[in-house]
């Protein structure tokens, strides 16, 4: 992380727009993770550190894609039969040349002899001892994959940056590669904050509740790549606090707390970052979030996520991670929104950016629809579980009537 960070508005009496917010927080965040080695069976969701350059080509050679006979093209135009003058496996190559008048017997994927232009499949042929009898007349280049028409020589596969999926492994695998270099994970400590709060497999004594945020939380986390300092439930007391946030500042690169940023008695999270840190901005124009709050302790980034299940986990997705994402060394990835029709009316107050769960499917005319899960609370973390997809609603707008157009983003 950068050593300055803005503070634009500590203590600010307005809600700042989050497009804002998101852009004042990725640009003071970078990426300082160094490079680390890593076997191909391990680096699946890692991060590449340097561009990947083929150094071959993907075929490496012309290839067969059917079983059948390799030949000259043009032989076939004044005669339908050729002679068999040896064969081309798979890992076999045929060595010699294709002259006028010869074919050779050829597998899938075997290196196209020679000579050779085109390949008949063998279900197209009759074979007669060594002359074989063809049934169709071929084209130039038929059934032949031709050397790098996957992949050329020299072209960049991936950018630095590009997050590893399954299948680039077997692109990096096509390629030789055995071993990459990814940045290494981020450390990120995480803490739900509440006296009220008990963690699942104990008794619940009366007022309390289980602690919901962290388990999605570190999930999010988890599947994210990062490496999860758990730090537990901490109470609502400001030495419990200070301990907490210190531990992060320590030995970690960002503190995700939920819970204790908003303007209750007991909401100590700011005061204590304020305390041993800075605080970038807090209260943004969105909802569910509100309170959500930026800083820093430090070299380590702090999110502080409101306490209500569903701000904590829409600020986690909307504002935490692409924050992660930058400070992970990630290429920025767009959002992909859709514009879609609402069946139902929604509930807007201008003011805030809503992030409202829906369920979108499409309609018999391929056209986009949606509607709202139901209750939209900020404690109802079913409206999560059921929906597919955000609908955002632009700050200034109001009350939205079925029939009109909204944006979705697919989950
Ligand atoms: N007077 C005002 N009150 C509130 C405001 C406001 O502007 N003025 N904002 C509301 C909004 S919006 C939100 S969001 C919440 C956020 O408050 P906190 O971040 O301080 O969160 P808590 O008060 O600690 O908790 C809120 C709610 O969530 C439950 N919770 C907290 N942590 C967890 C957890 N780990 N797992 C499950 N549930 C959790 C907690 O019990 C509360 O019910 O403030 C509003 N109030
Ligand atoms: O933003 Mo609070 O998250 O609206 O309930």
């Amino acid at each position: 992380m950068s050593e300055n960070h803005s503070s634009p508005c500590d203590n600010a009496p307005t809600m700042m727009p989050v497009e804002q917010a998101i852009n004042l927080m990725l640009a003071s965040l970078r990426c300082e993770q160094a490079k680390m080695p890593i076997q191909l069976d391990a680096a699946l969701g890692a991060i590449l550190a340097d561009d990947i350059l083929a150094a071959l080509a993907i075929p490496p050679h012309d290839n067969s894609s059917m079983d059948g006979y390799a030949l000259r093209a043009e032989d076939l135009q004044d005669k339908d039969s050729l002679q068999l003058i040896g064969s081309s496996f798979a890992g076999a190559p045929f060595t010699g040349q294709v002259q006028k008048g010869q074919t050779v017997r050829i597998m899938t994927g075997a290196v196209i002899p020679t000579g050779a232009d085109a390949v008949v499949m063998q279900e197209q042929t009759k074979a007669n001892g060594e002359q074989i009898h063809f049934l169709s007349q071929p084209v130039k280049g038929q059934n032949i994959r031709r050397q790098g028409e996957d992949i050329a020589t020299g072209q960049i596969l991936f950018s630095a940056g590009h997050r590893l999926r399954a299948v680039d492994l077997g692109l990096l695998a096509s390629l030789g590669i055995a071993e990459v270099n990814v940045y290494q994970p981020l450390k990120v400590a995480l803490m739900s904050s509440g006296d009220e709060l008990v963690a699942p497999g104990t008794a619940l004594a009366d007022g309390q509740i289980y602690d919901s945020n962290r388990a999605v939380l570190r999930a999010q986390l988890q599947q994210l790549g990062i490496d999860v300092l758990d730090l537990g439930i901490v109470p609502d007391s400001k030495q419990a606090l200070r301990l907490a946030l210190s531990q992060a500042a320590a030995e970690c690169d960002a503190l995700i707390s939920s819970g204790g940023v908003s303007v209750g008695e007991a909401d100590f999270t700011k005061e204590i970052l304020a305390e041993l840190g800075e605080i970038g901005f807090w209260k943004l124009a969105i909802k569910p979030g509100k309170p959500f709050a930026f800083g820093n302790l430090g070299g380590c980034v702090f999110f502080g996520l409101p306490g209500n299940p569903v701000s904590a986990y829409v600020t986690f997705d909307y504002l935490v991670r692409p924050a992660l994402a930058v400070m992970a060394g990630q290429e920025r990835q767009n959002s992909r929104q859709f514009s879609a029709e609402t069946i139902v009316s929604l509930k807007k107050r201008p003011g805030r950016m809503d992030l409202q769960r829906g369920i979108y499917w499409q309609n018999e005319d391929g056209q986009l629809q949606v509607k709202s899960t139901g209750n939209q609370g900020s404690g109802v973390l079913t409206s999560i579980g059921q929906a597919n997809c955000y609908i955002v609603l632009e700050q200034e707008r109001g009350n939205v009537e079925p029939g009109e157009r909204v944006h979705i983003q697919p989950f």
